[in-house]
């Protein structure tokens, strides 16, 4: 159930019956203050200016033809023309019913499901995973959960870079151990350090460098045992990224794995479809396409390069090959790029040229979905205490250590089995979360004493907050299953738990438009606080029968909500901590 878009639909209908345009929005949205009541629609006046009417005596035009009296108890024109909507408490009542014995909260799944094609975490395989491709993965899979959670089909791409001249490089290591009969698969446990050192001996010695040039050659021309030698350094690398997958609790598998090396037998042909066109213009012996829409305030224009000078292909001409697969052969209807904001020129000029070239349909909505930085209290990008880059693995088994001593120190009596697996949980959820919670546009400071606080916007908190809500359903010892009767909404915290249980639908649709999970983070700490509210205002185990039952389908709607409005986040709960 979504009571904006119920809203939208009757108001604008309304609207349009006293003469607006069928365009003309009608703008609802949540209250901001009581007294404009729990609803506002906010778009008369843009349609009384566009009828060169008096917004007031539009809204009221609009008013009669309007007919809220099923759901509300009041409609008010209010300030230069907004109309506040109050709801009625009976009908929000009988709402929450349906809502509560629905598994899925009343969330239909769309009537017309779109094909997503999603392009997340995409870690370079040339080095281990680090804090840099947390936002990517854990932003990138909260959206696809939602999407599919709606009924839409996902088709996730792990665009991983497998392909760069890195891998000669790596590749010259790899010989160099061979030849010294060192075991390979030892060397490359540690992906850093076997980089690190690959890296030193090419910058170092000449003879080492040169080869690993032409190892770059022989890769990309298809020789075979450079492939055999490639093939196992990337299984040694994909099988360090799945482990971080599992930990994450992320739902990447190798399946979706596309990598950058699939599409290196259609580069060329990119190429000579952009030349066929009329595109390419040769710049320095590269080949670029110049687009007017990226020249600066000079007229210089950044141009996009596809070949370069020897013929060796870039990242561009691979993601250019990708959208045209991604359309022709996924069927996507809707692409998101779930990549850091430093690239958004680079995407930019991608689906401006895509469109050019015709690599997709006009319809087709192609989305850079940018992030920003996780930075450290220094104001710099994250490193660990040494200076190094923070390793995702090792970041992600000091959460679980610090959580696992945290809810030590609390619960003294607890197990060492169940304190391990709280200890997982809550610190896998407390990276994650201080993570998904964050506006993803904006730079965040990895901290964490933030993170795992009890207190504020975080995973702990919520997680807390679950299994308190849980445990009061349990205590109550109700058959949960045989749990009926109304539920009566009397006090005003009850009524605002009632009106915030009804707008799940609202914040998770959020996050499968915008592609922001942090709607529904804020969402979910508003719910776990409004419970708390009413939980001191509203005793419930205590209360006469009637109310008593009343309020329990409060409390577990509130803890089934909060259930999946985390599972949608990739974030497991616990029934105690
Ligand atoms: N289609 C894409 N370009 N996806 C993102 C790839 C990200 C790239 N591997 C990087 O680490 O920066």
């Amino acid at each position: 159930m979504n009571i904006q878009t119920l809203l939208n639909q009757r108001i604008q209908a309304a609207m349009v019956a006293a003469g607006a345009s069928n365009t003309a929005p009608a703008l609802v949205r949540q209250s901001a203050k009581v007294q404009f009541g729990d609803y506002q629609a906010n778009g008369i006046m843009g349609a009384a200016k566009a009828l060169k009417m008096n917004p007031r005596e539009f809204a009221q035009a609009t008013l009669e033809k309007l007919d809220l009296s099923d759901l509300a108890d009041k409609v008010e024109i209010a300030g230069p023309g907004f109309i506040n909507i109050f709801l009625k408490n009976v009908w929000l009542s009988k709402e929450l019913s349906v809502l509560r014995t629905s598994e899925r909260l009343d969330v239909k799944e769309v009537a017309a499901p779109e094909t997503v094609v999603v392009d997340y975490s995409a870690p370079n395989l040339a080095k281990e995973m680090h804090v840099g491709h947390l936002r990517s993965t854990v932003i990138g899979d909260a959206v696809v959960r939602t999407l599919e959670f709606f009924g839409h089909q996902v088709v996730r791409q792990n665009h991983v870079g497998d392909w760069g001249t890195q891998f000669g490089m790596l590749l010259a290591y790899m010989e160099r151990l061979r030849a010294q009969d060192a075991k390979i698969s030892m060397a490359l446990s540690d992906l850093e350090t076997f980089y690190r050192a690959a890296k030193t001996c090419f910058d170092e010695d000449e003879a080492f460098a040169a080869r690993a040039r032409e190892l770059v050659v022989a890769l990309q021309s298809g020789d075979e045992e450079c492939l055999a030698l490639w093939d196992e350094f990337i299984e040694i690398s994909m099988a360090h990224c799945e482990e971080t997958y599992k930990m994450l609790g992320v739902s990447l598998e190798r399946q979706h794995v596309m990598p950058e090396s699939a599409y290196n037998d259609d580069l060329q042909n990119v190429v000579n479809e952009l030349k066929e066109q009329g595109l390419l213009q040769e710049s320095n012996g590269a080949q670029c396409v110049f687009m007017e829409e990226f020249a600066n305030k000079e007229g210089e224009i950044t141009p996009i390069i596809v070949q370069k000078t020897g013929g060796g292909f870039l990242y561009a001409t691979t993601d250019l090959a990708a959208v045209r697969f991604r359309q022709h052969t996924l069927q996507a209807n809707r692409v998101l790029y779930f990549v850091d904001a430093r690239q958004s020129l680079h995407f930019q000029q991608i689906f401006t040229l895509s469109r050019k070239a015709g690599f997709v349909k006009p319809e087709t909505q192609l989305e850079h979905m940018p992030f920003g930085t996780v930075m450290g209290s220094d104001g710099k990008p994250f490193k660990t205490r040494s200076g190094g880059v923070a390793k995702l693995s090792s970041l992600l088994e000091e959460a679980q250590e610090r959580a696992y001593q945290l809810v030590a120190s609390k619960n003294p009596d607890m197990g060492e089995d169940e304190l391990r697996n709280i200890g997982r949980v809550v610190g896998i959820a407390s990276v994650k979360y201080a993570d998904l919670s964050k506006n993803r546009t904006s730079d965040y400071v990895f901290n964490w004493d933030t993170m795992l606080s009890f207190e504020g916007n975080t995973a702990p908190y919520l997680l807390y907050a679950y299994s308190r809500v849980a445990s009061i359903v349990k205590r109550s010892e109700i058959d949960v299953a045989s749990l009926t009767g109304d539920i009566s909404i009397e006090a005003d915290q009850e009524r605002a738990l009632a009106i915030k249980l009804c707008q799940f639908e609202e914040a998770i649709q959020q996050v499968a438009n915008d592609g922001m999970p942090h709607f529904l983070c804020a969402y979910l700490y508003d719910l776990a606080g409004t419970f708390m509210t009413f939980y001191e205002a509203c005793p419930i185990l205590n209360a006469e029968e009637k109310v008593k039952l009343s309020r329990l389908q409060l409390a577990l709607n509130t803890a089934s909500t909060l259930k999946l409005g985390l599972s949608l986040l990739g974030i497991e709960t616990l029934e105690r901590m």
